[in-house]
């Protein structure tokens, strides 16, 4: 169980996330969707520990994340697949994956990574630069999943990622959900490819959360208004 309460971020005088609460159960997958700029990425970092946040509560199954760093948030079971995917070009697949081990007690990358992604596996030796969007971004999940995490965030995983991929990329999630029963978080813009993973979507606008809907009885088109310009 993720649970946050009373969420706040702010750059310098600026505050762009405004008293954002909310809990996620594991092995559910909650989506937050918004337009650009309402605040999905700086709400993810904060998480993360990478910016700074105040919050009455911030819980990872049980664990007390206030005012921890952000090793220390990965250590407590949160991960993190950042937009644009971040993977190393100039560094193998193999490399780039062992780059999640940093800060983990094991060496070794766990057997079932590469039975989720067997193009990976395949292209182990190849610089990450030389793979394609989809196969980039399998590989940036992939380096967040061998910290065992808890709870994986995952910001804006289609972006720029061709339609049949992206289905590629929710069936993944799907079954890593499956295999781990972990919690997902994913932010996105895209309503087909959260419909295909998420139990419960929550829309952010401008720092707060202004609408929730459970998959099952989606407002397709309300969400869809909020989606647009
Ligand atoms: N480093 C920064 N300094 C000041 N303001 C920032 C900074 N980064 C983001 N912002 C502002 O914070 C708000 C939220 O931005 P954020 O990147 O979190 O949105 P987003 O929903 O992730 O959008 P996108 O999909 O474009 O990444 C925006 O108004 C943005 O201009």
């Amino acid at each position: 169980m993720f649970e946050i309460e009373n969420l706040n971020v702010s750059y310098g005088q600026s505050r762009v996330i405004h008293g954002l609460s909310f809990k996620a159960n594991k092995n559910e997958t909650l989506a937050i969707m918004g337009r650009n700029g309402m605040g999905k990425t700086t709400l993810f970092k904060s998480l993360m520990g990478i910016l700074p946040s105040t919050s009455s509560k911030a819980v990872v199954d049980g664990v007390d994340l206030n005012g921890a760093d952000s090793y220390q948030r990965v250590a407590s079971g949160l991960a993190y697949v950042p937009q644009g995917r971040m993977i190393f070009p100039n560094m193998t697949v193999q490399e780039n994956i062992e780059t999640g081990l940093e800060k983990s007690k094991s060496r070794e990358i766990p057997e079932d990574i590469f039975a989720l992604f067997p193009v990976l596996h395949e292209m182990r030796h190849r610089k990450g630069g030389n793979l394609s969007g989809g196969q980039q971004q399998q590989l940036a999940i992939a380096r967040a999943l061998v910290t065992n995490p808890k709870v994986l965030l995952l910001d804006e995983p289609t972006e720029g990622i061709q339609p049949s991929i992206i289905k590629d990329i929710a069936r993944v999630l799907n079954e890593i959900r499956k295999m781990r029963e972990i919690t997902i978080i994913v932010s996105e813009q895209v309503l087909s490819f959260t419909m295909d993973i998420a139990d419960r979507i929550i829309v952010i606008d401008k720092g707060t959360f202004i609408h929730e809907d459970l998959r099952d009885n989606v407002d397709a088109a309300k969400i869809k208004g909020y989606l647009s310009v």
